[in-house]
């Protein structure tokens, strides 16, 4: 279970990014986490494991409190929430393999991963987690040599070979195209079912989230506006999130994407 009790978090600008969220989300839920550009999403996630240092109130995995760890313990923490990301962060001279394994770097001692000698269990983890993801071919490739929606999937199983509880993920779809969103997102939803892990996914595509997780929270200004069903998210709702728009267009994209992806699902 994670949860923030009164999150706040002021930049030295002096911008207020999150003003006191509360927020619940159980073991093994995954939800969205939706608004504008500007809103806090990824202040909120960043303040979770503390890339972004809150400025008030607390963050709670289980029974510890994220927010009151010194750095050692906070490293030690931070291997129980795996993060994902729009620009999937690999080093791209490095094979995939190297890539998905430095996801153990929390783990295994400095001069082994310097080295480069995993744990022979490690390895084996690895195969594992391409294999699922349909990249076990790709293996030795380097990460340049890979597409946006392959470097996104070897960015899923590094951040899935920490055995984390929690997947923090920032945009996974944002630079890819919409059919290859669709299946990161399957994929992402997928692995966290099979695996139990909660997640919370910061999306900007709101048919998306509709179409892939149970709960969708909405943020606007730092607060939450919205909290429940992606079907609760009707275009009074979205309005309030968004300001105005023709929701009406969005709303029918989901029924549109479904079609296609019955479609898929026959090729
Ligand atoms: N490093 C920073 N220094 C100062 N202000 C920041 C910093 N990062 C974010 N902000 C401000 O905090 C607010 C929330 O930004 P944040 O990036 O969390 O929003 P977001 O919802 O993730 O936006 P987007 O969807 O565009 O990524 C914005 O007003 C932004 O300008």
């Amino acid at each position: 279970m994670l949860r923030l009790k009164t999150l706040t978090k002021t930049y030295k600008t002096g911008d207020t990014a999150l003003k006191a969220v509360d927020l619940e989300v159980p073991s093994g839920q995954v939800l969205a986490l939706i608004g504008p550009s500007g809103a806090g999403k990824s202040t909120l996630i960043r303040c979770i494991n503390r890339l972004v240092e809150p400025t008030e109130g607390e963050v709670w995995l289980d029974e510890t409190e994220l927010t009151g760890l010194g750095a050692g313990a906070l490293r030690r923490a931070r291997r129980e929430m795996g993060m994902i990301f729009q620009e999937y962060a690999l080093v791209e001279r490095l094979t995939v393999m190297e890539n998905v394994l430095s996801g153990r770097l929390g783990y295994v001692g400095f001069w082994r991963s310097f080295l480069r000698r995993y744990p022979q269990k490690d390895v084996d983890e690895a195969f594992r987690l391409l294999d699922r993801v349909g990249l076990l071919h790709m293996a030795d490739k380097r990460a340049d040599e890979l597409s946006g929606g392959q470097r996104q999937r070897v960015g899923i199983c590094r951040a899935l070979i920490q055995d984390p509880k929690l997947l923090l993920v920032d945009e996974p779809t944002a630079s890819l195209d919409p059919k290859t969103s669709r299946q990161i997102m399957r994929l992402i939803t997928e692995l966290c079912r099979e695996r139990g892990l909660a997640a919370i996914i910061n999306i900007h595509d709101v048919a998306l989230a509709q179409r892939f997780v149970p709960r969708v929270v909405g943020l606007r200004f730092g607060e939450i506006v919205f909290d429940g069903p992606p079907d609760g998210l009707t275009p009074d709702k979205l309005t309030e999130i968004y300001g105005e728009e023709d929701w009406e267009a969005t709303i029918e994209k989901v029924d549109e994407d479904e079609a296609e992806s019955e479609g898929e699902a026959a090729e």
